[in-house]
């Protein structure tokens, strides 16, 4: 039997391997996909032999920041996705944060329905079991998913003018929802200690993303200086999924904010379907301690195409339970996207009209919302 230390270094070889590959692959490409300002005739790559014949690219947060951000645009042009190692969250704060998801969402049903959101179109506190439908064009039952969710408070500063936040977008800083201390001991902990970790990352994820457009690092942060960020811990049901018959965990979309930051249970199930591609391809997690992070829509306006939100969908292929816990990162609800100035010229005019950010999450949260399972409508 081969020893565990032989199989880790196995693991090593066949990771460092992969970096040198995508390494060389970039330098092929230097000079013909590297943006510099101004960026008006640079198109996102759409072909295969383009993007390399590895999987979705893994970038070393350890690296230095050219190199990072290098790897992040090649990623941002060619698949919409890519996972990062070496990002200073501990495995210990991922597995208290999992744990909190199985202890919450594993409660009996009449404990989580006294834990919902009473108020139409607020994110908060529980999700029921087929709460969300994603794919209406190929989904003949909702996503087979519950969750719980978190989201930023109202800054209590004063700092954002309760006068300038139009009374519809206070949903958005609406209170979180917390199960009984007694009843789930460290859970509030484990959730905090998370959110405060993961929310620093985008920071800096941001920034990178910032750069990789050619703009100043504090782009995205200037546009989400109180981000109406969603935390929400996922438990998917363990039903094989049959996506010919339109049953599946998650359905086909596009995440609709700025950056998601996906930490999983390490079971696998994540297909995208890049820009290149007419088929499905499943997101390998590099280590299991990495993060999965992926384009919203935002960021496909913002850059005209160049940068893509990658459709996604969630498959179960064993007869088990799967937890994930996304991040998403959003805009302000007040802020407009629209085509920045250098990603258009007259050849490439904007193809998207501005966007209301606001308007935009009320009414993908509305179009996707379903009673569920438990509320006898389906
Ligand atoms: O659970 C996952 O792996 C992905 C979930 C997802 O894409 C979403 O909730 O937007
Ligand atoms: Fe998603």
């Amino acid at each position: 039997m081969i020893a565990v230390s032989a199989l880790l270094k196995i693991r090593q070889i066949q990771r460092d391997s992969q970096a040198q590959r995508q390494r060389s692959h970039l330098q092929q490409m230097e000079g013909r996909v590297v943006m510099t300002t101004p960026v008006t005739n640079t198109i996102g790559l759409r072909n295969k032999e383009e993007s390399g014949a590895y999987g979705v690219p893994v970038v070393d947060l350890r690296q230095q920041k050219e190199a990072i951000v290098a790897e992040i645009r090649h990623a941002c042009q060619v698949w919409g996705f890519f996972t990062v190692t070496g990002h200073g969250i501990d495995k210990d704060t991922f597995a208290k944060v999992l744990e909190a998801a199985d202890g919450v969402l594993s409660l009996p049903l009449q404990d989580k329905m006294k834990l919902k959101a009473k108020e139409k179109g607020v994110v908060r506190g529980y999700m029921v079991y087929h709460g969300q439908l994603l794919d209406e064009t190929t989904q003949t039952e909702p996503d087979r998913k519950e969750g719980f969710d978190f989201g930023e408070q109202f800054p209590a500063d004063g700092s954002l003018g309760a006068a300038d936040l139009p009374d519809k977008y206070e949903l958005f800083y609406a209170d979180n929802i917390w199960p009984d201390e007694n009843q789930l001991p460290g859970f509030k902990q484990a959730v905090l200690t998370y959110q405060q970790q993961v929310r620093a990352l985008g920071k800096r994820l941001t920034g990178y993303v910032s750069l990789a457009m050619g703009l100043p690092e504090s782009f995205m942060a200037d546009h989400a200086k109180h981000s109406p960020s969603l935390l929400r811990l996922l438990k998917y049901a363990a039903i094989k999924s049959l996506p010919e018959e339109g049953r599946v965990g998650c359905g086909a979309h596009t995440d609709w904010g700025l950056l998601t930051l996906l930490k999983t249970d390490g079971s696998g199930g994540l297909e995208i379907k890049p820009r290149w591609s007419d088929s499905w391809v499943e997101v390998a997690e590099p280590t299991d301690d990495c993060i999965i992070v992926n384009l919203g829509d935002m960021l496909q306006r913002w850059s005209n195409d160049v940068f893509v939100s990658t459709p996604h969908r969630v498959i179960i292929k064993q007869d088990r339970v799967r937890y994930s816990i996304p991040f998403f990162i959003n805009a302000d609800p007040m802020a407009t996207v629209e085509c920045v100035p250098t990603f258009h010229s007259a050849e490439r005019p904007p193809r998207y009209p501005p966007v209301h950010v606001g308007e935009y999450l009320i009414n993908k949260t509305l179009t996707h919302a379903r009673n569920g399972a438990h509320e006898g409508d389906d």
